[in-house]
């Protein structure tokens, strides 16, 4: 299995959703305005905790801590009210840190439907002085305007749309906080705050889907979104989502082998944070994968030890319900291991129905091949192990 840390171990992100909603106008503080059945803030809260940050904290107008708490369920989310400007928001989020939070993911509300891989896309590229933004190309031809008149062209190859989540090395972004506080310097988004303290911001690709929800018309697009996606019928012309998933693990000194969801008496085990099933683990990365749910060590590694020794059935079944809270099912799985051992012909309907099994039921195909004595898995040294995996949206009732 990946034991890398997950990319979001040790980062906390803070949602704000503290806004009125002026330019909505919807008669509500934006966060709480329904998508559909569910609101805003629901929506944004989903998204963030797919990507499994070690910290949630949110951020909301004061006086409806109760009812967001109510909402959030037993969820690691922490409360806070904000304030009257987004900047105090994100300051009041601040003051909530744990300890051992290294960086700090910055994500508006307003952004409810940000795919869950942007999260971990912008967490990775957190360096020490550094901070990250999710931006998009500007694709309009821009303008330079005095009133009335157009006064000059503004060459788009140097602007860039920013997004959030935003991240920063967490006591860099507390030390610029406190220098706008001092100096009673207000600015609309956190990089050009932790820039103005000189600290170096550099942008990854946003996304279309994490566009900010500011006016009547940004609401009907994402209400639009949401309908579409619930009106596929799962016998109907969904769009299905492959997903590939590798593992590689070495073999052990000592421990019996679990494979493919089944022991495997008199044969070695293989080193890994877990189990060591790098079969299961290849199916948890291409199911994740197909799905835009990041991967198994953002949600299953170093960071969440309470898997540490745990069985690839317990990631497999955990992972079906991830994707199931994300919208969608699985269509089925294919997964080749490479290895001299152990003879698994004789098993392989055993270990496919106990694969299955894990995910619910879908079909599951498993199969085993050699090198021909090249490479590690010729030598004997561990298992190579290639899952790819078939998905699809879940019509929402
Ligand atoms: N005092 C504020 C103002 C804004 N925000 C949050 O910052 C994000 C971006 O702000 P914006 O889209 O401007 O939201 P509103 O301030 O609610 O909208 P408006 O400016 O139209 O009033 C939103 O998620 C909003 O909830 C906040 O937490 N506290
Ligand atoms: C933070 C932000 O979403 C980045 O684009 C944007 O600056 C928020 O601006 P707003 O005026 O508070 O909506």
């Amino acid at each position: 299995m990946n034991d890398l840390p997950s990319p979001l171990a040790r980062v906390a992100v803070i949602i704000v959703a503290a806004g009125s909603g002026t330019r909505l106008a919807a008669g509500a503080p934006k966060a709480f305005v329904p998508l559909g059945p569910r609101t805003i803030l629901e929506h944004a809260l989903e998204g963030v905790l797919a990507a499994a940050p070690s910290q949630v904290i949110l951020v909301v107008p004061a006086g409806r801590e109760a009812e967001v708490s109510a909402m959030a369920g037993d969820g690691p989310v922490q409360i806070v009210p904000g304030g009257d400007t987004r900047q105090h928001s994100v300051a009041a989020g601040l003051s909530l840190l744990a300890d051992g939070i290294d960086a700090v993911l910055v994500h508006d509300a307003a952004r409810a439907l940000t795919p869950p891989a942007q999260f971990g896309a912008v967490a990775t590229a957190v360096r020490p002085g550094v901070g990250v933004i999710p931006a998009l190309p500007v694709v309009d031809t821009l303008k330079r305007v005095h009133g009335e008149d157009v006064v000059a062209p503004v060459d788009r190859a140097e602007l860039a749309a920013a997004q959030t989540p935003q991240g920063f090395p967490r006591a860099e972004l507390v030390a610029a906080y406190a220098r706008a506080a001092d100096e009673g310097v207000e600015y609309t988004d956190d990089a050009a705050l932790f820039a103005a303290a000189g600290g170096v911001v550099r942008h990854v690709l946003g996304s279309e889907e994490a566009f900010k929800i500011t006016t009547p018309h940004d609401l009907e697009r994402a209400r639009m979104i949401l309908s579409s996606s619930a009106q596929h019928p799962v016998s109907g012309p969904v769009v299905p989502r492959i997903g590939i998933g590798t593992d590689v693990h070495a073999f052990a000194s000592e421990g019996t082998l679990r494979l493919a969801g089944l022991d495997w008496p008199g044969e070695p085990a293989l080193e890994g944070h877990s189990d060591g099933d790098a079969v299961a683990h290849a199916i948890v990365d291409a199911l994740l994968g197909a799905a835009g749910l990041g991967d198994i060590g953002q949600h299953f590694g170093t960071a969440h030890p309470e898997y540490a020794g745990a069985h690839g059935d317990v990631f497999l079944a955990r992972t079906a319900e991830i994707l199931a809270e994300a919208g969608f099912a699985i269509g089925n799985v294919s997964v080749q291991f490479q290895g001299n051992r152990p003879r698994f012909s004789a098993r392989r309907a055993e270990a496919e129905q106990a694969l299955s099994a894990a995910l619910g039921g879908v079909p599951v195909a498993v199969s085993a091949t050699t090198t021909d004595g090249l490479g590690f898995p010729g030598r004997g040294e561990g298992i190579a192990v290639t899952a790819v995996a078939l998905v699809h949206p879940i019509a929402q009732s």
